[in-house]
């Protein structure tokens, strides 16, 4: 098997390659390269491994032809189209917890140097001033700290702020009161938070929702004198507003690690006494490095290697453990998905997973995948099971999954049932063994098969002479039969042939095949 290649295209700790390759995989470390220079590179990677300056747009990703996953070593992952890298069924996975700490105490050191004005004073220092009496600081300890977004960062710096005796006033929509209060903090709207801070802190993504949340209006609303943080992502604050109100006084000082635009290399910021900043450094410590290095190379690598998922943003998570014990499973849903694609002419409107006996202890997200990515191949050649719901879903295609706890005739089955003009049609399969996938029922009748390679699927009325019939034009036109599957309503009534055969059959044997006495439907297959 050739090794997974993976590409590092940012600066990341070294520690990260050592892991791809102790992992099996192929690893390239080329950073600071043009977009220009990473599309004409990236076709040949399986695997990018970014921080924030990549920028993985849609051009990168319809270059990288063999990308199966970009792992963010971070947390932000808005310098990546995801929409965009799940309909090229891209992984995107981040690393949601290395850098928090590290983030969180980088905000708490702004608001330090906000409060004791500590770079303006270092600087005058060195410079042989001893300016002792322009440099009157403010203490925190009893002062407001709004905390705007009280995420996983937001709590730390909240559990911080506490610590140095602050009163902490969140507002985050999602926030809960029980975990306001698990958290010691007061759940406050945006209104309330802006009118009593004096200090703000913010630790939200940036969203449609958040952009520009510290607008020339909201900061109007703010206590007249109050300090600002910003170590979550440039776009929240409007700069030239900032800019303003730290000119007028209503804001005394504002620290920024994140800027609209990045680098950020002219700003109406720069040069105020008030505003200090720093180059998006919020993560740029040695213990969060190495934390996020070693997390998104063992991501990625897992995925690569084991079809392990973790972190990821645009697929369910799947444990290495699980992965192979679901992998026999993926083959029979995905053949499934593909048998009902096949069969339904594609006039599909819904689709309904069921999950049986030991089937339905199993993560079903995955096998919904599989299925749909069956079933869609019908119309794509790209789709994959991280792709197949989103096409599904953008076809209009009403997906339901049902997990039923007790075991029927089989001890592990997977149900397959479409949704078509003619009425529903249902497919169902089972594993023998561990990790053999056969088909078990087509359309309500039971007829045990594998589902693999060259097929031809016939209806007919079930009548003496038939098979020798259909054997002989088979043979005829230098086809062979590989295996016979055979199953029935009722004895004289509607029959179902699954033959696997070595070739694709032919257009006009499969007429021939229909001219038959007694076929009503012929159908070549392929899995
Ligand atoms: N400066 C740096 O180097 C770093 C920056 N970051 C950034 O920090 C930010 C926060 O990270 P985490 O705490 O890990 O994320 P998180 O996802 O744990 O928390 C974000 C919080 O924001 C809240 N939120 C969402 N929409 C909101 C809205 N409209 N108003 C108020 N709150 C809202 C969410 O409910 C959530 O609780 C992210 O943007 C991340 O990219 C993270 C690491 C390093
Ligand atoms: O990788 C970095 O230095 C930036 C970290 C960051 O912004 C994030 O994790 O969201």
């Amino acid at each position: 098997m050739t090794k997974p290649k993976v590409l590092i295209s940012d600066k990341m700790d070294p520690n990260a390659a050592k892991i791809f390759e102790e992992r099996g995989c192929d690893v390239d470390v080329i950073t600071g390269e043009t977009p220009e220079e990473l599309k004409a590179r990236i076709g040949e990677y399986d695997g990018l491994a970014i921080r924030s300056s990549t920028k993985v747009t849609s051009e990168i990703l319809d270059a990288a032809t063999n990308l199966k996953v970009i792992g963010r070593a971070g947390i932000g992952v808005d310098n990546v189209d995801i929409p965009y890298a799940s309909g090229k069924g891209v992984v995107v996975m981040n690393t949601p917890f290395g850098n928090s700490i590290t983030t969180a105490e980088h905000a708490i050191a702004m608001m330090f140097a906000l409060a004791r004005q500590i770079p303006a004073a270092n600087t005058r220092t060195q410079a042989g001033e001893w300016p002792k009496n322009d440099f009157m600081g403010v203490e925190v300890t009893g002062k407001t700290l709004g905390l705007i977004g009280a995420g996983n960062i937001g709590s730390i710096v909240a559990a911080r702020a506490l610590g140095l005796r602050m009163k902490v006033v969140a507002y985050d929509p999602f926030l809960t009161e029980e975990r306001a209060i698990e958290m010691g903090v007061e759940k406050a709207d945006l209104d309330t938070l802006l009118s009593r801070a004096d200090f703000i802190t913010l630790h939200t993504p940036l969203t449609d929702e958040t952009r520009n949340i510290l607008s020339r209006e909201n900061l109007a609303k703010t206590k007249p004198g109050v300090r600002i943080v910003n170590c979550a992502r440039g776009g929240l604050i409007d700069e030239a507003a900032l800019a303003d109100a730290l000119d007028s006084g209503q804001v005394a000082g504002a620290a920024l690690d994140v800027f609209q635009t990045e680098p950020a290399k002219e700003s109406p910021l720069f040069g105020k006494s008030n505003f200090i900043c720093t180059p998006h450094l919020g993560a740029s410590t040695t213990e969060a490095q190495v934390n996020v290095a070693l997390q998104v190379a063992e991501q990625m690598a897992d995925y690569l290697v084991n079809g392990g998922v973790t972190n990821a943003l645009n697929m369910p998570s799947l444990s290495a453990e699980e992965a192979p014990k679901l992998k026999p499973y993926m083959t029979l849903a995905e053949n499934l998905g593909s048998l009902v694609g096949q069969l339904a002419h594609g006039n599909l409107t819904k689709i309904s997973i069921e999950r049986e006996g030991a089937a339905a202890e199993l993560s079903g997200k995955p096998i919904e995948g599989a299925v749909l990515a069956g079933l869609m191949r019908q119309y794509s050649d790209t789709v994959n099971m991280v792709n197949a719901p989103f096409l599904a879903k953008e076809r209009g295609l009403d997906i339901r999954s049902v997990r039923h706890e007790k075991e029927g005739t089989y001890n592990t089955l997977i149900r397959v049932t479409v949704g078509t003009e003619q009425g529903d049609r249902s497919v169902a399969g089972t594993l023998f063994g561990t990790d053999a996938p056969r088909l078990v029922e087509m359309f309500g009748v039971g007829i045990e098969a594998e589902l693999a390679g060259d097929m031809l699927y016939i209806v007919n009325l079930d009548a003496p002479g038939f098979i020798g019939r259909i054997g002989t034009l088979l043979g005829e036109n230098g086809i062979n039969i590989g295996t016979f599957h055979l199953g029935r309503r009722q004895a004289g009534g509607e029959a179902v042939l699954l033959l696997s055969v070595d070739a694709p059959i032919p257009q006009d044997v499969v007429k021939q095949a229909c001219a038959l006495e007694g076929v009503k439907v012929v159908m070549p297959l392929a899995f």
